[in-house]
C-alpha cells in the first residue's frame, strides 16, 4: 500500500509528498473461510469492515479516526479479548465502492483478517489454541445488526491503509469453506473466474 501510494503521491526525483493527491481505489478478490453456517460454499462475500487480528492499525498515528471505536468496544468485551493479544482494529469499507459491488449476487459482513492460517483462525492440529471457544463467541457476536462472516489474512490492511491515505478499498471473497457446517469447496478455480468477472463487470458498469 505504501510503494502503490508513493508512486502516486510522491515524487521520486525530489522525495517531496506532492501537493496534489491522486485518490486510487483497491479492490482486493480473494478466497475466505465462513463463519457463518448460512453462508454457503461459493458465495460472494463483499467485506463492509475489515476487522485486524494483527495489529498493524496500531503502529499509525491517527488510527482512531478511520476505526469503528465502537464495535471494537463491543467486540474486545463479548470476547473477553486477552490483553496479551494485539487490539483488533476495525475499518469500513469506501461506501462508492460497495455501492457498486453490492448486489443479489452478494453477501455483506465483517472480514477478520488473522495474521496467520492455523492458531489465529482456531485451527488445531499438534497446538492448541489459548481459547478454544473463540471462533463460536465470533460467529456469535452481534453489533447493531452487523456479523463477523469470514475470516481472511488482508482486508483490514488494505482498509486501514487506504482509509489514512485518502484512498478507497473494498474486498469481495469467494467462500472456499464453511468452517460450522465442515464443508470445503474442493477446486474453487472456475468459481474464482466468475468472481473475478462478478467485479470487473460491477466496477465498469454505467
Ligand atoms: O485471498 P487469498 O489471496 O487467496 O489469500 C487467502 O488465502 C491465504 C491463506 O491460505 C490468506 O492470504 C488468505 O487471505
Ligand atoms: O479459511 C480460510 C480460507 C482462506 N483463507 C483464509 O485465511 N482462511
Amino acid at each position: 500500500m505504501n510503494e502503490l501510494d508513493a508512486l502516486a503521491n510522491i515524487d521520486l526525483k525530489t522525495r517531496e509528498i506532492k501537493a496534489e493527491k491522486k485518490q486510487l481505489n483497491f479492490v482486493r478478490i480473494g478466497t475466505s473461510g465462513a463463519l457463518q453456517e448460512d453462508l454457503p460454499v461459493h458465495s460472494f462475500l463483499l467485506s463492509e469492515k475489515g476487522m485486524g487480528f494483527d495489529g498493524l492499525l496500531n503502529f499509525y498515528a491517527n488510527r482512531a479516526a478511520v476505526s469503528d471505536l465502537q464495535l471494537e468496544d463491543a467486540f474486545t468485551k463479548h470476547t473477553d479479548w486477552d490483553s496479551k493479544l494485539t487490539a483488533p482494529y476495525v475499518v469500513p469499507a469506501a461506501e462508492e465502492l460497495i455501492s457498486k459491488l453490492k448486489s443479489d449476487a452478494t453477501r455483506q459482513g465483517i472480514t477478520i483478517s488473522a495474521p496467520g492460517f492455523y492458531g489465529p483462525q482456531g485451527r488445531m492440529l499438534r497446538l492448541k489454541t489459548a481459547d478454544p471457544a473463540l471462533n463460536d463467541k465470533i460467529s456469535a457476536f452481534e453489533f447493531e445488526g452487523q456479523k463477523i462472516t469470514n475470516y481472511e489474512m488482508e482486508c483490514s490492511a488494505i482498509y486501514g491503509l487506504s482509509a489514512l491515505l485518502g484512498h478507497h478499498a473494498a474486498t469481495v471473497c469467494l467462500i472456499i469453506a464453511n468452517r460450522l457446517r465442515g464443508e470445503f469447496g474442493g477446486d474453487y478455480k472456475p468459481h474464482m473466474k466468475r468472481l473475478v468477472k462478478y467485479v470487473l463487470d460491477a466496477l465498469t458498469k454505467n
